[in-house]
């Protein structure tokens, strides 16, 4: 089977049976959530599942990459509860108003906490204004932990885990302290790590942002995974994948963020040529690295399939962009142009 036809039966399994299977999972969480007592906790939870859907969308493709039907629906029901919380806990940091380096700590121990199967509990909310979540927290933490106890090869895979989640927390804690400061704090922190990929201090920033690298481990773990092929996972997402992920977040979100005084890492670059160039190198090394996987198929499909993406969303149209977009699209190649269309279908059919 070729390369490119190994990555339909992956988009296909996605389309037809992930998609159904994460309706079922978030809908389960919405039902969850509307029983918050809390009015500002309820509000947010039910906000992001709302309208973070497609993350969660996007990381279920993982669970198509485990041949035994019970551990995919172990695997999937770990990506949705993580993303979940993920996106629930991006929301309490950024749109409450709330502004507590102390609280982001805490809340984001139940990232952590998901992704421990053997560990304690936390108080996630002892410094955060707001607390009576009816539980939904801890029930996230609780269906992560227990869907990735039932993975074989989780030990294998939990140190390059946690490496990544501590990065994302830390990135996720920071991002969201008064401007200036938030910086400051994380170019100090990875600046000597950008430098040994030769990246700039942001660019491995945005790379610190991504859950996929953290997916892609779990989906390993699923099959009993070596420690070889842990590293050789990690290595390619983190930061080449995850980098090229959220740097195309960022890069669509800019007008937003420029308005609202969040931080972009694409607002850097000195100029679209600039951003443009360093697109090109992501896409390179991501294509390369993924190529050397087991199953280059797959990680390649999510490597075509993320500028295709983001760049379809009508958030990508402003004119200033157009030339970057194009940039990427060449460089991703002609089959990221056939899942770009694809993308603009789904969104106008309201699939996603
Ligand atoms: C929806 C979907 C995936 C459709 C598939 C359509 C298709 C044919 C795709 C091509 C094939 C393919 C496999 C594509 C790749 C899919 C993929 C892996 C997507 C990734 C989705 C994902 C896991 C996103 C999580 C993003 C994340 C870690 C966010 C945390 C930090 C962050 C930047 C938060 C801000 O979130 P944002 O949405 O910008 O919201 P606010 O700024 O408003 O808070």
């Amino acid at each position: 089977m070729s390369l490119q036809t190994k990555s339909l039966v992956f988009l296909q399994r996605m389309l037809f049976q992930s998609f159904p299977a994460v309706e079922k999972e978030l809908s389960n969480w919405r039902n969850v959530a509307s029983l918050i007592p809390q009015p500002e906790l309820r509000k947010q939870a039910l906000d992001s599942l709302r309208e973070k859907k497609f993350h969660c969308q996007g990381g279920s493709v993982y669970a198509t990459l485990s041949p035994a039907k019970s551990l995919r629906r172990q695997l999937l029901k770990a990506i949705v509860s993580l993303q979940t919380i993920s996106d629930y806990l991006d929301n309490l940091s950024d749109r409450s108003g709330i502004v507590n380096e102390d609280a982001f700590r805490q809340l984001h121990l139940a990232f952590t906490d998901a992704l421990t199967p053997e560990g304690r509990d936390h108080d996630y909310y002892s410094c955060y204004p707001y607390f009576r979540d009816g539980g939904y927290l801890a029930a996230l933490v609780k269906t992560c932990r227990q869907a990735l106890a039932d993975l074989p090869g989780y030990k294998k895979m939990q140190g390059h885990i946690m490496e990544l989640a501590h990065l994302y927390c830390h990135l996720q804690i920071v991002k969201h302290l008064e401007e200036g400061k938030r910086e400051a704090i994380l170019k100090k922190r990875l600046e000597p790590l950008a430098q040994k990929y030769g990246l700039y201090w942001w660019e491995l920033a945005a790379a610190t942002g991504s859950t996929l690298g953290i997916f892609a481990l779990m989906a390993a773990a699923a099959d009993d995974g070596s420690k070889d092929r842990a590293a050789a996972l990690k290595e390619t997402y983190f930061p080449w994948i995850g980098g090229l992920h959220i740097l195309l977040d960022y890069f669509i979100d800019q007008q937003e963020d420029r308005r609202g005084g969040d931080l972009n890492f694409c607002s850097f670059y000195c100029s679209q040529d600039e951003a443009a160039a360093r697109f090109k190198l992501f896409l390179r090394q991501a294509k390369d690295k993924a190529a050397g996987l087991p199953e280059p198929g797959f990680h390649l499909l999510v490597v075509k399939g993320l500028p295709a993406l983001y760049l379809s969303d009508f958030k990508a149209r402003d004119p200033g962009y157009l030339s970057t977009c194009k940039v990427i699209l060449q460089e991703a190649g002609a089959f990221s142009q056939q899942l770009f269309l694809l993308c603009r279908f789904l969104r106008r059919i309201g699939v996603i």
